[in-house]
This record gives structure tokens, sequence and C-alpha cells, in this order.
């Protein structure tokens, strides 16, 4: 039974599928703080936030069990993601489900402080009939500049044109070409500062984004600038902000986010008579909070279940048509890089892995993830080694991550190759997907074979001798070891061979020793891939 935390206030008729779920309780406990809930997610396998609880490092190491980490809106600015993804656990987020709902609350505050609304409305219910003070703009025939033109920057566009008014856009991805097809003008920060008359910011915050709009901007902004920010606290400083408005610059700004939030009581822009503010309210509408609670909630089940997930923050995204393609191949992969693993002598310092026809033509990371992961939970643990921190567990272990490609695949339409080096020894394993018979191994060092990748298997290296598979049938007989099936590879007639056997159940460490003391058999070795 999965156990799901779930720690912000999220909509119950989005969780509808993890609550119903035979295999999953959910546990609803908004409000917690640090001490709390690392008293209790140990005890947990997913946990479910929103913006509210900062999920940190500590709260991380306390949650042995933890798999998932699913945020229900877009920003996981409140989520350690190095020390998720140095634990292996798979942070996701709903990037769709609050896009249209932010994006209209951004014109709601756009209009609202270019009417003065909230104003207005305060001296209006205290008893007064101000309508002098409160003249405001037209949208129509002003510029808005738009920072950050991904889901939400670029619907507020879309929808600003509708208002008659001109659009400029800054964001790195934004090409001529988009700009041009979008109708906006694409334009730099420092364009949109000294020309626009609103700008909204909707990029993530980060290192380059924080305090991207401060006193140097503000020193050259066009006078009578209103600014709306409903995307992250700290991207346009608060500090200059207030100076600026005060100085004339700013006309008017709304504000739905703070760099800390809530904020303090006596922060300067709770009592500015030109800044209005909402309490981080973007994503609060019904309908965003459903989307993004169902998204985030089909995910975990995923993940939990261990089905191909999507939108993981702390891995790269895999198009769809590269995960049809490479989906197959995961349990191939990590099969191939647990069974050379527990092949070869010596710490592992460099992993190769290649890959031949069809499959060479995709980005293989996503698979080569799955390699590394069967490579290093064979001496980790298969529970600590997971797709998410397979690569940064070996980098963390000096271990070398090579790949190659190769368009050509020799005798099957794709394949790959894991090549295990240590210091004193080389060993490799080569798979493929045979069509209507599944994955296989097909080449054991340079020995080709035809071997299933599953169950308890014995490698048994030999001189090609007549008699020896008979010997080797009779003592695991003798020792009530039932083979299932058997394969050998041989390089030349007489030569030395490889036999794979696939085993019922393991053979005992005692029965092995026993298969070496056979005529011509060099090598005997377990191996298990359950
Ligand atoms: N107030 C609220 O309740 C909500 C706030 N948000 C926030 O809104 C922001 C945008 O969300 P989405 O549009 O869904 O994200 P997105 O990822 O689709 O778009 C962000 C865009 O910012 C761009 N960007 C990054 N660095 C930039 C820079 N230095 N200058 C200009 N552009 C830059 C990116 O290239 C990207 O296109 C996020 O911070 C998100 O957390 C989202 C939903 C609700
Ligand atoms: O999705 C986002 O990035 C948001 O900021 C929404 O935050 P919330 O889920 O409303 O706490």
């Amino acid at each position: 039974m999965f156990k799901v935390l779930v720690s912000d206030p999220i909509s119950d008729l989005g969780i509808q599928k993890l609550m119903d779920a035979d295999d999953v309780i959910v546990d609803k406990k908004p409000g917690l703080n640090e001490d709390e809930l690392v008293a209790i997610i140990g005890q947990y396998d997913a946990l479910l936030v929103r913006s509210q609880t900062r999920v940190t490092a500590r709260i991380m190491e306390a949650g042995k069990a933890l798999k998932v980490i699913g945020r229900a809106g877009v920003g996981v600015d409140n989520i350690d993601l190095e020390a998720a993804t140095q634990r292996g656990i798979i942070v996701i987020n709903a990037p769709d489900g609050n896009t249209i709902t932010t994006c209209e609350h951004t014109f709601a505050m756009m209009m609202s402080v270019a009417r003065h609304i909230p104003q207005a409305y305060h001296k209006t219910v205290g008893g007064e009939w101000d309508r002098k003070s409160f003249v405001g703009v037209e949208l129509r025939g002003k510029t808005l500049g738009v920072l950050g033109m991904g889901r939400i920057g670029s619907e507020v566009a879309k929808r600003a044109k509708a208002f008659g008014m001109e659009i400029m856009g800054y964001d790195p991805f934004l090409t001529e070409e988009r700009a041009e097809k979008m109708g906006i003008r694409l334009s730099s920060v420092d364009d949109i500062v000294r020309n626009a008359d609103f700008m909204t910011v909707h990029t993530p915050l980060t290192p380059e984004t924080r305090h991207m709009i401060s006193r140097p901007q503000f020193e050259v902004m066009k006078k009578g600038m209103r600014i709306v920010n409903c995307a992250r606290g700290g991207i346009i400083d608060e500090h200059a902000l207030v100076e600026a408005v005060d100085q004339g610059i700013v006309a008017g700004a709304a504000f739905d986010v703070f760099e800390i939030e809530p904020p303090a009581a006596d922060h300067p822009f709770l009592k500015h008579p030109k800044i209005i503010v909402t309490p981080h309210l973007g994503a609060s509408t019904v309908e965003a909070q459903e989307n993004v609670a169902i998204d985030v909630s089909e995910q975990v089940l995923n993940i939990l279940r261990e089905q191909p997930f999507m939108n993981a923050v702390n891995m790269p995204p895999i198009p769809a048509d590269v995960l049809n393609k490479l989906q197959p191949y995961f349990g191939l992969g990590e099969k191939l890089g647990s069974f050379v693993s527990q092949l070869i002598e010596g710490a592992v310092e460099e992993i190769t892995v290649s890959y031949a026809g069809d499959l060479a033509e995709v980005d293989t990371q996503p698979l080569t993830r799955y390699v590394v992961r069967g490579v290093l939970s064979h001496h980790l643990g298969k529970d600590q080694v997971n797709v998410v921190n397979s690569m940064h567990l070996a980098k963390e272990r000096h271990v070398n991550v090579v790949v190659q490609k190769s368009h050509v695949a020799r005798d099957f339409t794709n394949s790959l190759t894991v090549v295990l080096k240590s210091k004193t020894a080389t060993r490799q394993v080569t798979g493929t997907m045979l069509t209507g018979y599944g994955p296989r191994i097909v080449q054991i060092d340079r020995f080709p074979v035809d071997v299933a990748p599953e169950g308890n298997l014995i490698l048994i290296s030999h001189n090609d001798k007549p008699g020896i598979i008979g010997n080797v049938g009779t003592l695991l007989g003798n020792n009530n070891v039932n083979i299932a099936t058997m394969q050998v590879g041989r390089e030349l007639v007489g030569g030395a061979a490889i036999m794979v056997l696939t085993v019922d159940k393991g053979a005992s460490k005692e029965v092995i020793a026993e298969l070496v003391k056979l005529p011509d058999l060099n090598k005997a070795k377990e191996i298990n891939l359950l």
C-alpha cells in the first residue's frame, strides 16, 4: 500500500483518483511546519504540495520512503531540487493546468491598476463618493512589455492584442520567427523598460531573473509605466520599485507575489496608495485547482506504480515520440547494466553505452539513465538508485559514462551494448528487442548467445568439449536446481565457450563451487536479473 501526504490545500475533486485507488492511502494534513513534517514524513511514499510547503533537504532526509514530490502547480522554487535529485526523489509539477487562470489574474491586476479598482472600492464602501481621484487610463493603444514568453506570457500577449495593445516580448527562447507569427515585437529588456507603458513578468525566479528589474532599469524607465507581477516575488526588486513609484517613474504596480510570503505586516507595498496586492492568488480558481490536482495525481500514481510518467522537473523531459521509441528498451537497458555489473571484477571506472541502428537516431539520454541505474543498483541497492539520481550517483563515484552511437547495427535493427571497465577487466553485453520475442541478450563478451534477460542465470565459461553440458546438467540436477533454458555460445569449435543457464531457483554458493571443479569448466557465476 502506498501512502501519500497532502500538505497544502489541494482540490479534493482533483485528487479523487488518488483517493479512489485501491493501493493508495491519502492523508490530508495542510499547514504543517518543517518539524512536524520531519516527524511524520518517514511513512510516506509521496508528498503533494502547492507553494506553501517548503520541502527542504531535512524533510527529504527524513522521508526515507519518499519516491515522488508532486507540485500541484508550476513553480517548484519551494522544493530543494538538488536534494531531491541526490536522493533520487522524482519531483513533478503540473505545468499546464493553471496557465489560463494565471493569465486571467494578470489581466484582473492590469485592469485594476489601470482603473484603481481596489482603491476606489475601499473609498466607496467607506462611504465616500470620490470620482476625481480615480481617473484611469485605457489599455487600448498602449504598449505592453512581456518578460518571459512561456505558457502564461504567451497567453497574456494573445489577449492583450484583443485589448488593442502593442506587444513587446522578451524571452531567451523567443525567435524572430515566432514573435512575428504571434504578431509581437521581439525586444530586449532594455527596450521594453524604455518604451513600454505596461510591463508584466512571467519568468521563473532564477539567479538570472532575480531583480532583473531593479534600480538600473527604473533609472531609464519610461515615465508613467504600470507594472504587474503575477509570477514570482523577487523578479522585480521590491525596494527599488517603491522608490520608483515614489519618484513618479512608476504610475502604479500590481503584485500577486512577494519576495517573502506572506509579507511582513510593515511591508511597504501594503500601505502604498499606488501599489495593489493579492495574496498569491494567480492560480486560485476552481478550474485551475482541479486541473493541476488531476494532472499531478495521475503522474504520482504512475510513478508509484512504476509506470511511465511526465513532467518530471529534476529530469530532462522526454518528448512523446522519443518516449514511444525508447520505452520498450528501458527494462532491457537496466537488465543489461545489471547483468554486466555482476560479471565485472574490480571497481567500475567507466560505463560505455553504445547504441546501434534506429536507436541511435533519437535522444537516448533517458535510456542511458536506465542502463546506469542497472549497473549501480547491483551494489548500491535497487531502492537507492533510480533514473533521477543514477547519473548523479555515477558522477559522485567518479564513474565515467560514455555514450557511443552508430547508425548501422550489424545483425539487428537496433542494439545496445554496455561495456564496463575496471582497473583489471573489461566486460560487455549486447541486447536487442526481437520482434515477437521481446528483449534478448545476443552477445556476452565476444560470444553470440540468445538469452532472455530475466530470472536466475548461471554463466559458465568452459572449453568446447563433448560431455560438458551433460556434466553440468547432472550436477545441477543432483542439487535440485532445475534448468529452464540453456544456451551455448562459442567462437570456434573446440575453443573457448560460454553456457548460459536459466534456473528456476538460484544455485547456492556451494553448488557454484562444485561446478567449477568439473573438468574443462573454467568459471561459473550466478547472475540475478529478478
Ligand atoms: N501567481 C501564481 O499563482 C502563479 C505563478 N506562476 C509563475 O509564473 C511564471 C511563469 O509560468 P509559466 O508561463 O507556466 O512558465 P514557462 O516555463 O512556460 O515560462 C517561463 C518563461 O520564462 C522564460 N525565461 C527564463 N529566464 C528568462 C529571462 N532571464 N528573461 C526572460 N524570460 C526568461 C523561459 O524561457 C520561459 O519561456 C513562473 O514563475 C510560475 O511559477 C505560475 C502559475 C501561477
Ligand atoms: O503554480 C505556480 O507557480 C503558483 O505560483 C501557484 O501557487 P499555488 O499553487 O497557488 O500555491
